[in-house]
């Protein structure tokens, strides 16, 4: 990373939000470069467990392990099992799910053990899920590698895919602690920037226009490495606390954290996983809603025009939403989590911040689907 940038991302101090649920309670540090101090306050809990096992995603660890071991060893933390898993989306797997169950087994690891989820969504989702399924519930800790992980370590979702959906087998199980070190940042492709960006763009959609404005004029006038990441990300991890804290089985108002993924899920199982990111199908899924929001009167048209032209000139592959059949994609969209039998549910904004779940009936999301196609084209030809 160049010296100014290094500078410019080690000028925020630590952050320091807590989490307060009623079953758990626990901090989110975010700092640049200071894992070691993060460790700090952690050193003496952690020497209680009988076992720490770090389960990183694979290629993070060939990155960072040399940086993960100095943090470890500058705390006296030396004893520690490793078991990497692929990095990735594939990681989220049955038999992945399985295959650590049976390390841990076979390490005779106890109840007293702790997990530590090393690298992105896709490593903390499925480490969640061993976590919270090992001998009915061990403790973990989240330590993020991208910028996406902002919201995905954070609240308790865990999840694994099955071959019919995406996250459909899962728990909620808060971790222990969220250590967020940015200077990970530092190998990270444009790809997942541009990813991460997404559910910090989705957060700023539903909490503050103002904030919104600043951020998006934020990525048009910086390169990816050189936005503030610890400051933003501070503004997005609030505004899911403080849902969470309110609603953390996602009976009502955590479902707004959803905006974007109704249509985001079928995206990424539709076009495949390797070929779309998660946080890609989230911005093309915000533009989604925001047209169904358009489409029943609460926004403007234009407002949606102006957006789909923000999202295509950053790289987002809008071109891609075309290579699936609307009624594959419907398909997927039924089995959707938020659905009820009643049909589909989307996340609409009435307005900025203030976002509503509505079930939406399958002839408007067709028209919704032809209206969206025609505008991807037309902002691809102007
Ligand atoms: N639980 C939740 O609340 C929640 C919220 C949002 C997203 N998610 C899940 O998170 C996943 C997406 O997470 P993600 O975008 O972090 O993707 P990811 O974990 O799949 O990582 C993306 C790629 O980046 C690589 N990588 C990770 N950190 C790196 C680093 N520092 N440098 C270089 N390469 C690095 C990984 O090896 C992988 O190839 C999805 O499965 C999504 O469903 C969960
Ligand atoms: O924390 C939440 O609640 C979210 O919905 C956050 C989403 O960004 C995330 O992708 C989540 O995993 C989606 O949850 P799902 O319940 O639709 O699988
Ligand atoms: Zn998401």
């Amino acid at each position: 990373m160049c010296r100014v940038n290094e500078i410019l991302q080690r000028s925020f101090k630590m952050q320091k939000i807590h989490v307060s649920l009623q079953s758990s309670s626990y901090d989110i540090l975010l700092a640049h470069n200071e894992l070691a101090e993060m460790l700090k306050g952690y050193r003496e809990s952690w020497r209680q467990y009988d076992q720490i096992v770090v389960i990183p995603d694979e290629h993070v660890w060939q990155l960072h392990e040399h940086y993960f071991r100095e943090a470890m060893t500058m705390n006296g933390l030396e004893n520690y099992l490793v078991k990497p898993i692929p990095a990735g989306e594939s990681s989220k797997s049955i038999d992945v799910w399985e295959e650590v169950q049976t390390f841990l087994l076979q390490q005779n690891c106890n109840r007293n053990t702790l997990l530590v989820a090393f690298g992105g969504g896709a490593c903390g989702d499925v480490v969640g899920f061993i976590a919270a399924t090992f001998l009915r519930g061990v403790d973990y800790c989240q330590m993020p590698t991208t910028v996406l992980a902002h919201d995905s370590s954070v609240g308790g979702k865990t999840a694994i895919n099955h071959s019919l959906g995406k996250n459909l087998l899962g728990a909620f199980h808060q971790p222990i602690a969220v250590l967020y070190d940015s200077s990970f940042f530092d190998t990270l492709s444009e790809k997942e920037f541009r990813s991460g960006f997404a559910e910090l763009w989705k957060h700023a959609w539903l909490s503050d226009a103002n904030w919104l404005q600043e951020l998006e004029i934020s990525v048009l006038q910086n390169s990816w490495r050189s936005i503030p990441w610890v400051a933003e990300l501070t503004k997005g991890i609030q505004v899911k606390v403080s849902i969470v804290e309110r609603d953390v089985f996602e009976r009502h108002e955590r479902k707004y954290l959803n905006f974007g993924h109704t249509f985001s899920h079928a995206l990424e199982k539709g076009i495949g996983y390797s070929e779309i990111s998660h946080g890609e199908a989230v911005a093309i899924g915000i533009l989604f809603d925001l047209l169904i929001s358009a489409e029943k009167g609460f926004i403007p048209h234009q407002l949606v025009k102006e957006k789909i032209t923000f999202i295509h000139s950053l790289g987002y592959p809008l071109n891609k939403v075309s290579s699936v059949p609307f009624e594959n994609y419907y398909e997927l969209m039924v089995r959707d989590k938020k659905a009820t039998k009643t049909g589909i549910q989307f996340v609409l904004l009435h307005t900025i911040g203030n976002p509503v779940v509505e079930t939406i009936e399958k002839k408007l999301l067709l028209h919704a689907y032809h209206l969206f196609q025609q505008l991807i084209e037309e902002v691809a030809n102007d």
